[in-house]
């Protein structure tokens, strides 16, 4: 059958709006996966890993007679997703999923964690009523009633998984720095992380380059979570947009303008 192309184009249209309303099915896959450990298990079992020896040591009720299919679907999403490889032998790690074990030094579960939680979700879902609010908000105020940091300051279970999510974030970028960006730091002295969350990425540069005296400078109850330790390293906590002579930050950096928008 020879289809016309004003059918062609409809039927790809279809196809591709299908398509966009699926698209979180990926993401939701991915946090079920980590969810299940999925990647840990199939890492510590050392060698592809069978559909039945997966199911067998996923923590989940494996009574039901359903949860091999299911997980079998679960793990074709994900390796159509460039997450595991299935061999005749079973499933297998790629380099992608290797980044999300758990002891992994620059795990990316915390992110997973922090961007697919209902709290940074649920703004997406109220991204048209902020637009036609018409305010100077964020879609994160009108989801929630209050901006995120102060959503973080109110609280402690939040504001650990975004320090955390935002931590290992910076893992990679502080050991491309240290090991191939030195001429950067060539010269310098001192150097504050303005916005340095619990002071990863200092911590990292303070190691690496003891010479110079590092300062993290964020949000009191941010600072209040960060143990000192390092020689070169100074917490403090404020707020960079309260200007304020006293204050540590702008006697610092008195000249420096900054941009809410930056953050
Ligand atoms: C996107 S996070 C970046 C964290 C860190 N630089 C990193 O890359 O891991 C922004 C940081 O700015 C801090 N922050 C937000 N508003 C601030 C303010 N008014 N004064 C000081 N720090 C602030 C937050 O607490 C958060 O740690």
């Amino acid at each position: 059958m020879i289809l016309e192309k004003k059918n062609r184009e409809a039927l790809a249209a279809q196809a591709h709006i299908w398509n966009q309303i699926i698209n979180f099915i990926n993401s939701m896959s991915l946090k079920c996966a980590i969810q299940l450990g999925i990647p840990d298990i199939i890492h510590s079992h050392g060698r592809p890993m069978t559909l039945s020896d997966l199911v067998d040591a996923l923590p989940i009720n494996n009574n039901n007679a359903k949860a091999q299919d299911c997980v079998y679907r679960l793990m074709r999403i994900l390796i159509h997703a460039g997450f595991f490889i299935q061999e005749d032998e079973g499933y297998l790690l790629t380099p992608t999923s290797r980044l999300l074990l758990k002891d992994e030094p620059m795990s990316m579960i915390p992110l997973l964690q922090l961007q697919l939680d209902p709290i940074m979700m649920n703004p997406w879902h109220y991204l048209s009523k902020w637009l036609q609010n018409g305010d100077s908000s964020t879609p994160f105020v009108t989801a929630h009633g209050k901006p995120l940091y102060e959503y973080a300051e109110k609280e402690p279970k939040f504001s650990g998984l975004f320090n955390e999510a935002m931590a290992s974030d910076s893992q990679l970028v502080a050991s491309v720095m240290t090991e191939h960006c030195k001429g950067v730091f060539e010269g310098l002295k001192s150097l504050m992380d303005v916005g340095g969350g619990n002071g990863t990425l200092a911590k990292a540069f303070a190691d690496a380059f003891p010479q110079i005296n590092f300062t993290v400078f964020d949000l009191p109850h941010v600072i209040e979570e960060c143990d000192e330790g390092i020689k070169n390293l100074t917490y403090v906590g404020g707020d960079m947009f309260k200007s304020n002579d006293d204050h540590y930050f702008w006697k610092t950096k008195k000249s420096t303008r900054l941009d809410k928008t930056l953050l």
